[in-house]
C-alpha cells in the first residue's frame, strides 16, 4: 500500500497518520508513504503507484488530496496507459510497471472539511480508520470532471461557482489551519460586503436555467456533515445541480445559517435537478471551487468522469448505504471484506 500525504492538509494532525500507520506495520502490513511537495503531486505519485502495479493507494488528506488520487487512479482506465502505451525515455516500459487490474483508493481523513469522508461514513479514530484499510469494503465512487478554460479538472465531490468559489479562492490556509472549518465562516462575513453577486446560465442536459448560484454535486453533503442533496448517490452517474435563485448578501447569509442547520436544501428559490451535463456560462469570468480548493473559473462543461473508482469504505453503515444507493451491508463492488480480502490488503 502507498500512503500519499498532504503535509498542508487541515490542522496538519500528523499524529493521527502516525498511529494509523503503526496500527498497519503492527499488523504487517507493507506500506510506503510519500509526502507531497506541491500541489497536483500527489497526482503524479498515485498514476505512478497504479503503473507499478499497486492496488491500494490511501489518501492521507483532505478532500482536494483526494480527488487528486483519484484523479491518478483513472490512468487504470485510460487506454492510452495500457502497457503497450506506457514509455519510458523511448523503451517500452518493463511489465513490473504495467497497470494492474483494479487499485483502489483508501482514506486517511486529514483535511479540514473532509466532506468525503462524512459521505462515506468513514471513522476518524486512527484504530477504525486502520481496519477499513485492511478490511474495508470498495464501493464505487463515480467522480466528476470540470472542462474550463484553464484545462480539466477531476472532483470527488461537488464543484461550486460563485459566492462559496469566492470565498475558497480567499481563504488563508494559515487561517484554516488555526480555526478549520471556522475559517469559512470568517472569510465568508469578510468577503460578503465586497463581493459583486451576479447571474449566471446553467444548462442542465440542453435546458437552460437563470440561477443566481450553482453547487454541481456527487454527493449528499456539503461544507463537512451538512445534508445538501438527499438523493445523491456517489457511485452513480449523474449529478445533483442545486440552484440558488437569489444571489446578493441577505441570500448568502441565509444560506451560511441554513447550512448548519441542515436546512440549505429547503432555502426558498432553491431547486434541485438531476443532470449528466451542465454547462455555466456567465457574463464575467466568475471562480470555480472544486472539492473545497480553487478551480479555475467559468465557463465549465461537467461531465462524469469515464469510469468510477473504488473507495475502501466501512463494512457497515449509512455512508456506504448513501455510496452505493444499496441497503448498508449489502455487498458490492469487486470484493467483499471477507477473511481472503482483509488477509491479502494486511500482507501489503
Ligand atoms: N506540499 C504541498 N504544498 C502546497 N500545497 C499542496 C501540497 N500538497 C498538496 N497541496 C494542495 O493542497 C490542497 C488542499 O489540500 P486538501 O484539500 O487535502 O486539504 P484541506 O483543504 O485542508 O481539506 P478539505 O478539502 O477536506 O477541506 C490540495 O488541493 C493540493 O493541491
Amino acid at each position: 500500500m502507498l500512503v500519499i500525504y498532504n503535509p498542508t492538509a487541515g490542522r496538519r494532525r500528523i499524529w493521527l497518520l502516525w498511529s494509523v500507520l503503526d496500527i498497519l506495520m503492527a499488523h504487517g502490513v507493507r506500506l510506503d508513504v510519500a509526502e507531497t511537495t506541491h500541489p497536483g503531486h500527489a497526482t503524479a505519485l498515485a498514476r505512478e503507484a497504479v503503473l507499478r502495479g499497486a492496488t491500494l493507494v490511501v489518501a492521507a488528506g483532505g478532500d482536494g488530496t483526494i480527488a487528486e488520487v483519484a484523479e491518478g487512479l483513472s490512468v487504470q482506465h485510460d487506454p492510452a496507459a495500457s502497457p503497450q502505451g506506457t514509455l519510458r525515455g523511448g523503451r517500452m516500459a518493463p511489465a513490473a510497471t504495467r497497470r494492474p487490474v483494479a487499485c483502489h483508493l483508501g482514506i486517511i481523513p486529514l483535511g479540514t472539511a473532509n466532506v468525503l469522508a462524512h459521505e462515506l461514513g468513514l471513522p476518524h479514530a486512527a484504530a477504525e480508520v486502520a481496519a477499513v484499510l485492511a478490511a474495508g469494503r470498495p464501493v464505487p465512487l463515480w467522480p466528476g470532471i470540470a472542462h474550463g478554460p484553464t484545462g480539466r479538472r477531476l472532483f470527488v465531490q461537488m464543484l461550486g461557482i460563485g459566492f462559496d468559489a469566492h470565498v475558497v479562492h480567499n481563504v488563508s490556509r494559515p487561517v484554516k489551519r488555526a480555526l478549520g472549518r471556522g475559517a469559512y465562516v470568517v472569510q465568508t462575513l469578510r468577503e460578503l460586503p465586497r463581493y459583486g453577486f451576479a447571474r449566471m446560465q446553467a444548462t442542465i442536459d440542453g435546458v437552460a436555467h437563470e440561477t443566481g448560484g450553482i453547487i454541481v454535486s456527487k454527493g449528499s453533503l456539503y461544507g463537512g456533515p451538512y445534508m445538501l442533496a438527499p438523493e445523491a448517490v456517489p457511485g452513480e452517474r449523474g449529478f445533483s445541480i442545486i440552484l440558488f435563485g437569489r444571489a446578493g448578501v441577505a441570500s448568502a447569509l441565509l444560506a451560511g445559517a441554513a447550512l448548519p442547520l441542515n436546512m440549505l436544501q429547503r432555502l426558498p428559490g432553491t431547486r434541485r435537478l438531476r443532470g449528466y451535463e451542465i454547462t455555466i456560462t456567465t457574463p464575467v469570468a466568475l471562480p470555480a471551487q472544486s472539492d473545497g480548493d480553487p478551480a479555475g473559473s467559468t465557463p465549465l462543461r461537467i461531465v462524469d468522469a469515464p469510469a468510477p473508482i473504488h473507495v475502501l469504505a466501512g463494512v457497515r453503515g449509512a455512508g456506504s448505504a448513501r455510496a452505493t444507493g444499496r441497503p448498508a451491508g449489502a455487498a458490492t463492488g469487486p470484493g467483499t471484506a471477507d477473511g481472503a480480502v482483509a488477509a491479502e490488503r494486511l500482507a501489503g
